[in-house]
C-alpha cells in the first residue's frame, strides 16, 4: 500500500497534500488529498472525511471550498478521495457526467460490468481509512464524514449504513432519496441492477433513516435555496425530513437563502461544517 506524494502546498500553517495508491478494492490507482494542520507534527489528530460530487475529482474540493483555514483553526485532518474509479477503460465509463468516471456514487456496485471496480463503498469505508490510520498521526476511529450532492448522499450512507464508525454526518445539498430522482434512479439502476430485484433502499439514505438501529447520529444538512437541482427535484431534502422525523432521528436542515448547488456556496457554509465535526471528534 504504498503512497506515492503528487503535491504539496503549505497553506494556513499546515499542509495540503495529494497522494496516489494503488487500490486493491477498485483495482486502479486512486488519488486523494489530505490537509495537515501543523498541530499534526506535535500529536495525533482526528480526520474529517469529505466525498465530492458528480463530475469531481479530488481537485475541485482542494481549489474550491477553502476548508483548509478551518482545518488548522480546529485541528483536523480533512481527506478527500476522487469521486470514482479512473483510467479502467470500461465500456461506457465516459459517456455521460452523471455516470461511470466521476460519478461512483458511492455504492457497492453488483452489476456487469461495473462490478469489479465500482466498489466506492467499500473503498471509502474500509480501504481509506485502513490507509490515513497506517500513513498518518491520527487517532485511529475518530472521524466524522461530510460531502455534496452525491457525496452527501455518500456521507450520509456511509454513517447510516455503519453505525458508531463516525462520530457525526453533515452534507450540503445532497441527493437525499436518490431512488426517487432521476440522478439517483439511472446511477442504481446501472450499478445495482432494476429496482423490482435489487435493494436499492440499502443505499438510499431516506430508506435507510427509517431502519437505522445505532449509537445516537444528528444529520447536519444544509441547502440552497436557490438550488437549481433543488428545484429540479433530485436532492429532495424534504423527504428525508420526514423520513427522520417517523424514525426518531434527529436532522438539522439550514436553509440558505439565495444560495445555489456551487462551491461558491460550499464555502460560504464549510466553516460551519467543520465547527460541527469538531465538537464530536475533539470530546
Ligand atoms: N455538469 C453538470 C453540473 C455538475 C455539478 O454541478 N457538479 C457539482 C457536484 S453535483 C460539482 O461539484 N461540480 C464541480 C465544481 O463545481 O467544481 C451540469 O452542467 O449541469
Amino acid at each position: 500500500m504504498a503512497l506515492v506524494e503528487i503535491s504539496k502546498y503549505k497553506s494556513f500553517g499546515g499542509f495540503q497534500k495529494v497522494f496516489s495508491h494503488k487500490s486493491k478494492i477498485l483495482g486502479c490507482e486512486m488519488k486523494f488529498g489530505i490537509y495537515l494542520p501543523s498541530q499534526i507534527e506535535d500529536k495525533k489528530l482526528p480526520v474529517i472525511y469529505w466525498l465530492s460530487g458528480l463530475t469531481c475529482s479530488e481537485a475541485n474540493f482542494i481549489e474550491k471550498s477553502g476548508a483548509q483555514r478551518y482545518a488548522q483553526e480546529y485541528g483536523v485532518v480533512i481527506v478527500n478521495p476522487d469521486t470514482s474509479p479512473r483510467g479502467l477503460n470500461i465500456s461506457g465509463d465516459k459517456d455521460n457526467w452523471d455516470f461511470g468516471e466521476g460519478a461512483g456514487f458511492y455504492v457497492d456496485a453488483t452489476e456487469e460490468p461495473w462490478k469489479k471496480n465500482y466498489n466506492m463503498f467499500s473503498y471509502v469505508t474500509k480501504e481509506l481509512i485502513e490507509i490515513i490510520s497506517t500513513n498518518f498521526n491520527v487517532i485511529e476511529g475518530t472521524q466524522s464524514i461530510m460531502g455534496h450532492s452525491m457525496g452527501g448522499h455518500g456521507a450520509l450512507i456511509c454513517a447510516l449504513k455503519n453505525p458508531g464508525l463516525y462520530q457525526s454526518v453533515s452534507a450540503f445539498a445532497p441527493i437525499c432519496n436518490p431512488s426517487k430522482c432521476a440522478w439517483g434512479r439511472k446511477a442504481f439502476e446501472g450499478y445495482l441492477g432494476p429496482q423490482e430485484t435489487s435493494n436499492w433502499s440499502d443505499w438510499d439514505a431516506t430508506e435507510l433513516v427509517k431502519v437505522y438501529n445505532g449509537p445516537p447520529l444528528c444529520l447536519f444538512i444544509d441547502q440552497g435555496a436557490a438550488d437549481k437541482f433543488l428545484q429540479e427535484e433530485q436532492l429532495l431534502p424534504n423527504n428525508l425530513v420526514e423520513a427522520c422525523k417517523i424514525a426518531k432521528v434527529p436532522i438539522i436542515l439550514n436553509k440558505r437563502e439565495g444560495y445555489d448547488h456551487s462551491y461558491f456556496y460550499i464555502s460560504s457554509f464549510i466553516g460551519e461544517h467543520i465547527k460541527h465535526h469538531s465538537g464530536y471528534l475533539q470530546k
